[in-house]
């Protein structure tokens, strides 16, 4: 309580949302659609990774995910049932463009076609996502991302997916998570296309910012107004009481190849030393790449989950996913966890959200995915009650309101994800929706957690 004058004013702690700003739900293309032999699609190279033995928990495939590619519009009524404000989607790639170049697919582009204006119908903005890790496999078989003129087949798709849906769509994101598609798919291989080699990752990475900047230009040129790129960002965070000289420069490190390589690139036109050194080795970055890389963007993508946690460890063994962490230990922490094993920490968002704005101030910034896996099971009634995710997601709300009272431009908050879909490595053991589906029959319960998010829709916040 305070005390002003003879007034004694109620505090109380208002956690409204600025006006106009985007409450949404995000998804990707292979983790809902399904379809994938249908209409023309290609093959994909998580269509390829998914049948590798082994590959993904229970040999799960995005054969047929959500059907999504049939129940759209009982999603879309589902996503303005909820009132959703936008919904980001992906494009499939290999659904436009089979071979991954050449000749359109007119019945793959006719479904985006119905997508974006049953959104539109719905009153929901569509957040469209170039690319959401489905590269063809005929582009893969010719080298994928580690060789360059990926990028250069990557920007004319985007034209083209541009071309036919900018007079109803106007907001777009060229890459998800290039980190992910680059370091996880070719450097630890846990993810399609299942590569292990440290030089090939840092060539994906590069090769993927590039199609990024090409394609910017691309949307740039044709009159894309609201143009982005979106980033798993972390703090990184050495859990000692006192770091020493090697923890520091161990968060250094993981802090460099995790956020600065693609931040430093996108924002300044630059890398970080620790990805200037391989470059200089392999020669794979050319003059006058960064300055297409850091092609102006109208704002930032971040998908947030937890923070990294890291302490030196003399003797342990590099992690793929971090070349050069010989030495270097990703620790557990004491915090909760989700379903996925990661860390409950929502106050490493608001880290995030004040590093970015201190750091590269006038860049707008979207939360383009945060949410958790829990497992989730349906009651005799049909309710599926879920706890967990509801305070994991107030958790999160709340620390980018704390962001937004200290000056932080956030815009919007996608909550990941509308559905349970297919994780991935994980396959569809881990849900992550705020509307549970049964694969069974594809009936789709909206868990306690969307009628919450519903709830905060409405009144464009948390209760104080
Ligand atoms: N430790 N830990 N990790 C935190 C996250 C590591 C990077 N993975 C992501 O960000 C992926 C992103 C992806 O866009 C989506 O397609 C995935 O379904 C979600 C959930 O996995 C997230």
């Amino acid at each position: 309580m305070t005390t002003v004058g003879s007034t004694t004013t109620a505090r109380t702690a208002s956690q409204a949302f600025p006006a106009g700003f985007v409450w949404g739900a995000a998804t990707a293309a292979y983790q809902i659609e399904g379809a994938a032999h249908e209409d023309g699609r290609g093959p994909s190279i998580w269509d390829t990774f998914a049948r590798r033995p082994g590959a993904v928990a229970g040999g799960d495939t995005g054969d047929v995910a959500c059907d999504h590619y049939h129940r759209w519009r009982e999603d879309i009524a589902l996503m303005a049932s909820l009132g959703l404000g936008a919904y980001r989607f992906s494009v499939s790639w290999p659904r436009v463009q089979p071979d991954g170049s050449g000749p359109v697919n007119p019945r793959g582009l006719d479904f985006y076609d119905r997508l974006v204006d049953g959104l539109l119908e719905a009153g929901i903005t569509p957040y469209v996502t170039l690319y959401h890790w489905d590269l063809p496999q005929a582009l893969e078989d010719a080298g994928g991302w580690t060789v360059r003129d990926t990028a250069y087949r990557f920007a004319e798709y985007a034209g083209v997916v541009h071309d036919r849906l900018a007079d109803r769509a106007d907001t777009w994101t060229t890459i998800n998570e290039p980190w992910v598609a680059s370091f996880l798919g070719y450097g630890a291989g846990v993810h399609a296309p299942g590569r292990t080699s440290a030089d090939d990752a840092f060539r994906a990475a590069h090769h993927l910012m590039l199609a990024h900047g090409l394609a910017a230009r691309r949307l740039r040129e044709a009159g894309a107004e609201r143009i982005s790129l979106t980033l798993n960002l972390a703090p990184v965070l050495c859990p000692a009481d006192a770091p020493g000289e090697a923890d520091l420069a161990a968060v250094e490190l993981v802090d460099s190849l995790l956020n600065r390589q693609f931040l430093d690139a996108a924002l300044r036109g630059s890398y970080p030393d620790a990805v200037l050194e391989r470059a200089r080795r392999l020669g794979h970055v050319r003059d006058g790449d960064l300055a297409v890389i850091a092609q102006p963007i109208d704002s930032l993508g971040i998908n947030y989950y937890n923070p990294t946690y890291v302490r030196a460890a003399p003797g342990a063994p590099e992690n793929p996913a971090f070349p050069g962490s010989a030495g270097v230990a990703f620790p557990s922490v004491d915090l909760p966890t989700t379903a996925m094993g990661w860390p409950i920490a929502p106050d490493g968002l608001t880290e995030l959200l004040l590093r970015l704005h201190r750091d590269h101030p006038g860049v707008p910034l979207v939360v383009t995915e945060n949410g958790a896996a829990f497992d989730d099971v349906p009651g005799p009634d049909g309710r599926v009650a879920d706890p967990a995710r509801i305070g994991y997601l107030e958790g999160h709300l709340r620390a980018a309101h704390a962001a937004l009272a200290a000056g932080v431009d956030l815009r919007g908050y996608l909550v990941w994800s509308l559905l349970d879909n297919f994780e991935w490595a994980e396959g569809y053991g881990k849900r992550f929706g705020i509307v549970y589906v049964d694969y069974a029959d594809q009936r789709r319960l909206p868990k306690d957690s969307a009628r919450w998010y519903a709830g905060v829709i409405a009144r464009n916040g948390l209760e104080a």
